[in-house]
């Protein structure tokens, strides 16, 4: 009793104006929190059920119009989940297990899978189109949230091989259908090439990272004839050969068994280094995608760029 007499006797003392700023103190943080639930949805389940009716068309329409964007849907940057085998020490050939999950590959499809075009290759001179290169490729947006999650996977995974300053070509999907390939050939270009940023400095494909997407095919390997460990395995009776439980396996070529081929498995990645420390090129990393039997292989390429003074 002596509390509601007292609050009234303050009322009674406080002018127009100071009765107003009260108001609006106690106020405002009411009016916020009504306001932040109007514009994130929540105005609806605050209402009683019978009103929400008359909301709930423009609020599902709203959630409907979210859902259409999807390339840029998938944001989460998971940590990632991989394990690493060297296949050869020189030249360094690193098989990697799940560089990214069966969701992240199919999304990574998603992502490219409208803009895919008959494959080229990329020269100084331009892009050309080549017979010995018969798959369709498609450039994926490096800044998708997806995207950009993989090349920041690949960029930790090289760990001092990059400056923070030399970055990743564009991202390239490649889809092979039955009977379609890749014929044996490097991903370092013989001369450097010159950035596009008017500086004036060049660069190579310092190494590659291979990553099976979609492996609903039969063959369709990726094929180093050159890597030559399983050959010396073979000799000491083929235990690291069957250590890789069958991703890795021996190739052929002219009649002769002959090299490393890997299998095409979802989520696993072939990882090389192309350049030595002078900037040349090393030849034993010439490399092909074997012709797809039946159904359909895709598979993603990164090429971490190196900048060389010549
Ligand atoms: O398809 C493959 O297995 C390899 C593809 C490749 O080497 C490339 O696109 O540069
Ligand atoms: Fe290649």
């Amino acid at each position: 009793m002596a509390k509601k007499n007292s609050s009234k006797l303050l009322l009674s003392k406080l002018s127009a104006a100071e009765f107003w700023a009260l108001a609006v103190f106690f106020a405002l943080p009411l009016a916020l929190t009504a306001l932040t639930a109007l514009f994130s949805g929540g105005v609806p389940k605050l209402l009683p059920t019978r009103l929400q009716t008359y909301l709930s068309k423009a609020t599902s329409q709203a959630s409907a119009d979210l859902s259409v964007a999807p390339k840029t849907q998938y944001s989460s940057c998971e940590a990632h989940q991989y394990t690493s085998e060297i296949v050869s020490l020189d030249p360094l050939v690193i098989y990697i297990n799940n560089f990214t999950s069966i969701q992240e590959a199919e999304e990574l499809i998603k992502l490219g899978e409208d803009d895919f075009e008959d494959s080229f290759i990329s020269r100084s001179t331009g892009l050309h189109k080549v017979s010995g290169r018969t798959s369709q490729s498609a450039p994926l947006e490096p800044t998708y949230p997806l995207v950009s999650c993989i090349l920041t996977r690949a960029r930790t995974f090289m760990g001092a091989m990059l400056q923070p300053d030399e970055s990743f070509s564009i991202p390239q999907l490649v889809r092979y259908a039955p009977k379609q390939r890749y014929d044996l050939h490097t991903d370092f270009w013989p001369q450097h090439q010159v950035v596009n940023d008017g500086s004036g400095r060049r660069f190579n494909r310092v190494a590659s990272f291979f990553v099976f997407l979609r492996d609903n095919c039969t063959e369709g390997e990726t094929y180093f004839p050159a890597v030559d460990v399983l050959d010396r395995d073979a000799e000491r009776g083929g235990g690291i050969e069957k250590g890789f439980g069958g991703k890795v396996a021996r190739g052929e070529k002219d009649g002769a068994t002959k090299g490393v081929k890997f299998k095409p498995i979802a989520g696993n990645a072939i990882f090389w280094v192309n350049m030595d420390n002078e900037g040349r090129g090393d030849r034993r990393l010439v490399h092909a995608g074997l012709p797809v039997g039946e159904g359909e292989k895709i598979g993603m390429n990164l090429w971490p760029r190196k900048f060389y003074s010549e």
